[in-house]
């Protein structure tokens, strides 16, 4: 009799993880859910100090509470070794258990060290997740993102949730009419507006660079300014004046730390919701998500191309969308492009030899420049695919998710409900797909091609549906950008040993890669 409470509070838990929290998804529920546990052990210590006979009612009720929660945990950690569907999967026994453990491991931000260093460790398949395998094979990309895939995004898309960004949309259904606004935005910039709106924040680039010749410049600082109005200008219809702006440098600043916080929670999807919902824990998160739905609120007149894509819906603006749409498009928008530019500036700042090259191609375009013709350069075009594979935007994000019927990759299926994580930055770097794999050569893309073994590897803007639509203008602001600042300038690294690493070294995996810090020195040619 005296332990008939605690022993139903116990098996109450099972059933409920039995029942219903092995079914479906919770994640955005977590923090609803939370609470309701909170109300419950409450209520739980009420009935008792009410109705038991026994003195030490408090006691009763934490004895009651523990139970339960120990059911509950323990029917999930059991399940999780011994019956769950990817039990044969080889990985760390903590992250079978838990997510939570992959977090504590991550919490520098270089979830792409953490998880080559598995891959070293467990192989090309591994679990690291309780339901979630890495795959480090380069048929995985076409296999959960090209077409016909019967895969989905991840619940990591839900990051955002109740935003709903087009990278945000998870299913097909709904994704096409959505995507159809996007890339026909960009289709109108692409004609009309992107060449001189790069090429004059290029140019106010490089008048900033022109006051530092011979002294070193924090590059990343300044490549992200760029890329940020240029985006600001094209999306939200809001130019700058200079680079040197106050609000300007706000505005980069925040997107920059107010993403930092994906760089630990993204493991666990859950956590996140969690920490987003208690108020001052993840203040520089929710602040950008603030700042992307005032902005939008503010500039709802205004003529830009993504707020007439999400008004074309017969004029009806449908505000979680565009807000969502506004976020995407100014985390995609800017880091992208800044942090290609600057691990491609610090490769070329290591060799003296491919600027020479590149220089001798870019002589041959005609002055002013002409845009158009930078697209068909192929060393350029090669030093941009070599960057993008030792350091593509998205390190390890991505994820994917197979649904009712699993899916076969290089002959190993993986069952359904499973997520999938393919980190590009491992992929990229497998000697079993490119000779010397972690040196930057870029004559593996034009005279080399025997460098490459297999080209499925490299995968930079993804492919099939959810396939970048801001590619076009992605490379072309890389490639003015570099096309202006080798044709004036020799590009070296400054001189501290720290420097000639630091951007590696402190590379983050923030979803989209942060490089660490590039100390550089511009001299006239
Ligand atoms: C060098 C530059 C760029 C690279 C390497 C790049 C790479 C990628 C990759 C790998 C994805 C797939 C993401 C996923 O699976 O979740 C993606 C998606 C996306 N990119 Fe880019 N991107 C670049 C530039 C841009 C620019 C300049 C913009 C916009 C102004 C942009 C907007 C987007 C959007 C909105 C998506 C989501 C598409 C969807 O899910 O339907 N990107 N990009």
């Amino acid at each position: 009799m005296l332990y008939t409470k605690p022993l139903s509070a116990a098996i109450l838990g099972c059933v409920l993880h039995v029942l219903v929290f092995v079914r479906g998804e919770y994640h955005t529920h977590t923090p609803k859910m939370l609470r309701g546990y909170v109300v419950f052990i409450f209520a739980v210590f009420l009935i008792e100090r009410e109705y038991s006979t026994s003195t030490s009612y408090a006691w009763n009720a934490i004895l009651s509470t523990a139970s339960h929660l120990l059911g509950l945990f323990g029917s999930i950690t059991m399940y999780r070794i011994c019956f769950h569907p990817l039990r044969a999967f080889p990985g760390p026994r903590s992250l079978k258990v838990s997510k939570l453990f992959h977090v504590s491991r991550v919490l520098n931000g270089q979830n792409h060290v953490f998880l080559e260093k598995i891959r070293r460790e467990y192989g090309s398949f591994v679990r690291t997740g309780p339901s979630e395998v890495t795959v480090y094979d380069p048929a995985i990309f076409h296999a959960i993102s090209g077409p016909g895939t019967t895969c989905i995004k991840s619940a990591w898309y839900d990051m955002l949730h109740p935003l709903v960004a087009i990278n945000s949309i998870r299913e097909k259904d709904g994704y096409a009419s959505r995507r159809r606004m996007w890339d026909q935005s960009f289709k109108v910039i692409a004609l009309k507006r992107d060449g001189p709106t790069i090429l004059t924040y290029a140019n106010k680039l490089l008048k900033h660079i022109e006051t530092t010749l011979g002294e070193p410049i924090i590059i990343n600082e300044w490549l992200s300014r760029f890329s940020y109005a240029v985006m600001s200008d094209l999306a939200f219809a809001r130019p700058y004046g200079s680079l040197d702006d106050e609000q300007l440098d706000r505005n980069v600043a925040m997107i920059h730390r107010g993403t930092e916080v994906l760089g630990v929670v993204s493991p666990a999807p859950w956590l996140a919701q969690l920490l987003f919902s208690i108020p001052g824990v993840t203040y520089r998160w929710n602040r950008m998500l603030k700042w992307a739905s005032d902005n939008m609120k503010e500039r709802i007149h205004i003529s830009s191309w993504l707020i007439e894509a999400a008004q074309s819906n017969d004029g009806l603006v449908d505000t979680n969308g565009l807000y969502g749409d506004a976020l995407a498009v100014a985390i995609a928008g800017s880091h992208s492009t800044a942090a290609t530019l600057t691990f491609l500036l610090y490769e070329l700042s290591r060799n003296a030899g491919t600027q020479h090259k590149l220089r001798l191609e870019l002589s041959k375009i005609a002055q002013p420049l002409d845009v158009d013709a930078l697209t068909d350069l192929p060393n350029l075009n090669a030093c941009i695919d070599e960057t993008l594979r030792l350091y593509p935007i998205l390190l390890t994000a991505g994820a994917r998710q197979t649904k009712e019927t699993g899916i076969t990759i290089s002959g190993r299926y993986i069952p359904p409900w499973t997520t999938i994580i393919a980190p590009r930055y491992s992929i990229g770097r497998l000697e079993a797909c490119f000779e010397r794999a972690s040196e930057f050569i870029p004559e593996r893309w034009t005279e080399k091609p025997e460098m490459v073994k297999n080209s499925r590897a490299h995968n930079p803007f993804s492919i099939g549906r959810h396939t970048c639509p801001g590619r076009y203008l992605g490379l072309t602001e890389v490639r003015i950008v570099v096309a202006l600042l080798l044709s004036r300038f020799e590009v070296t690294l400054a001189p501290a040993k720290r420097n000639e690493t630091e951007v590696v070294d402190g590379m983050k995996d923030n979803f989209t890669v942060h490089p660490g810090q590039l100390k550089l020195i511009f001299r006239p040619l």
